[in-house]
This record gives C-alpha cells, structure tokens and sequence, in this order.
C-alpha cells in the first residue's frame, strides 16, 4: 500500500483551556480532493495550517508522505505541499510570471541576484497556461483582477511540483463568472494531474468544484462526518454541521444548499408575531 499524503492522527490543538481541535483523524491519499466544511470557527482553516506545516498540533501526528511534522526540518515539509494564503501580500509589484517563481523560492518576493532556469521559466508559464493566465504573465499583481490573482496563486503553490495543494476558501470575493471559471481551472488541474491531491476548505457547497472526491464536516473542532463525498454531504450531516435546516441537492456534479422549509416552525414565528403585534397594538 502506498503511503498516505497526508496522515493525522489523534490530533488535538487546544488554545487557551480551549480544544480548537478534538481528537481529530483524517488520510488523504494521491488523487483524492477533499472539502473541508463547517460554520465560522468549526477549526478549518486551524486544521489546514496543520496540514501546511504552519502550526504544530498540541496533541497527536501530522504527517507529510509519512514525514512527521516535529521532526523534519519544516523547510523540507513545505516544499511538498502548496499551500494557497488568500491574504498573499506583496511588497513589490511584480509580474504574474514573477509571483509564480516566487513560489519555487520559498518567500513571497524574488531573491537578490536570482534568475530562474529555463527549466522554472518554463514550468511558471505551463502553470499560468493551465490556470488561464496565459494571455497576463507580464500583467503586475497590483493590475490583476481579484480571481487572476487567485488563479496565480495556485500556479505559485504548483511551481514546487508539490504532493498536495492546500487551498483556504479560493472562490471568496469573486463574481460567479470569476468564481466559474476558477473551479472550471481547478476541474482541469486535477484531470491533468491526477496523482496530486488537494484539500479545500469553504463555508459554501456551492464554491466546491465538481471534481471533490470526499469531505470531512466540522463543528466546534469535532468531526461530524468524514469519507466520500457523496456520502458525507447529505442533508441531515451538514443540516448537523451548520445546525440550521438546509437541503442539499447536486446537479452536474455540482452542490446547492437551500434554507429548508420547517412548517412547524413557521407556524411558531407566525404566532409569535401575531402575539408581538396585537401587544404593541
Ligand atoms: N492561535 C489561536 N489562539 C486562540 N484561538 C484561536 C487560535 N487560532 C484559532 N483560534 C480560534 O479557534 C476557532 C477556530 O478558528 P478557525 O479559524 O480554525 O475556524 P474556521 O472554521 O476556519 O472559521 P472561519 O470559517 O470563520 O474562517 C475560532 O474560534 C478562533 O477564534
């Protein structure tokens, strides 16, 4: 059997007296695209800085391809995941081409007196091909719409060639078209590069690209539910998850969430109401 991407085990991260994380268990295997969901402060983003090597756990193992975070130098673990930060900030206003070097030189500006081999010219602009940036690798970030900046973000985290691709809610801020055309490059990533897993951590079923193969539902740092996708995101779990009534429908591979109806409940409200007018009458 092949080793894991990546591997938690027992995993607590408590802060202040507080559990952020309990005991929580996941593997994710080459291939596999997980979402990561759960209301505002379920831990998602804390359990995917985890994955990122950018925090260690306060209890139980994170490992990389079986390299364990605590005891392998963290530069090392990094350069096997790509993580993508929304809140990339940039001091200087370099080119789409540039930002994507960046992601092979482990910082987020270029290195004094460094120029890039054919080999890494040649993999950031295949990148930015594959990601629909083609057209803009001389574009300057300042200039780039907030999806060409989140197109070449990914790029960037891809130019490590890199295991597993971390990303931290991609499609917030953008319009549905910038949003479409955002999971459509990231349908198209996964079919090219089908060994690379990925993990995606979002609030909206809605932002999950078509190519999810499993999810991992979180509330107050617990795990609700875990496994193939299908089976995970059904109305009752994530109704669970969110603790509010939803219906979960898919649709061309795609997810939608409605509010769902309770009558019994509209009834109460309707009451209420009633009873809240005729006292201020
Ligand atoms: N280093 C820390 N110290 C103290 N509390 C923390 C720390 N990191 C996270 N938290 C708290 O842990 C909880 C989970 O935070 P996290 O950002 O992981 O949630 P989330 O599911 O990503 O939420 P959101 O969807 O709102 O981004 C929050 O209540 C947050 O305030």
């Amino acid at each position: 059997m092949s080793i894991p991407v990546l591997s938690v085990v027992g995993v607590d991260f408590v802060r202040d007296g507080r559990a952020i994380l309990d005991h929580i268990d996941l593997e994710v295997e080459r291939g596999q695209h997980w979402a990561l969901i759960g209301a505002n402060g379920a831990g998602k983003s804390t359990l995917l800085s985890l994955l990122g090597a950018v925090q260690h756990p306060t209890r139980g193992t994170v490992e990389v391809l079986g390299k364990r975070l605590g005891r392998v130098d963290l530069r090392e673990l990094r350069t096997l995941i790509g993580h993508v930060n929304p809140r990339h900030s940039l001091m200087n206003p370099l080119t789409a081409r540039q930002v994507v070097l960046t992601g092979g030189t482990g910082g987020t500006e270029l290195p004094m007196r460094w120029s890039p081999s054919a080999a890494e010219l040649a993999r950031a602009d295949y990148l930015l091909e594959l990601l629909g940036m083609g057209a803009l690798t001389e574009a300057r970030w300042p200039n780039l719409s907030q999806g060409e900046r989140g197109r070449t973000l990914i790029a960037r985290a891809l130019q490590s060639d890199p295991h597993v691709l971390l990303l931290d809610e991609p499609s917030t801020g953008l319009d549905i078209a910038a949003r479409e055309q955002l999971l459509d490059r990231i349908d198209q990533l996964r079919e090219q590069h089908p060994d690379l897993a990925s993990v995606l951590v979002t609030h909206h079923l809605e932002e999950l690209p078509a190519s999810t193969t499993h999810a991992m539902l979180l509330r107050d740092g617990k795990v609700v539910a875990q496994g193939a996708a299908d089976e995970v995101l059904t109305t009752a779990l994530v109704s669970e998850t969110l603790d509010y009534p939803v219906t979960i429908t898919r649709t061309e591979g795609r997810w939608a969430v409605r509010t769902r109806r309770d009558p019994a409940r509209e009834r109460r409200d309707d009451a209420l109401a009633g009873e809240q007018s005729v006292a201020q009458a």
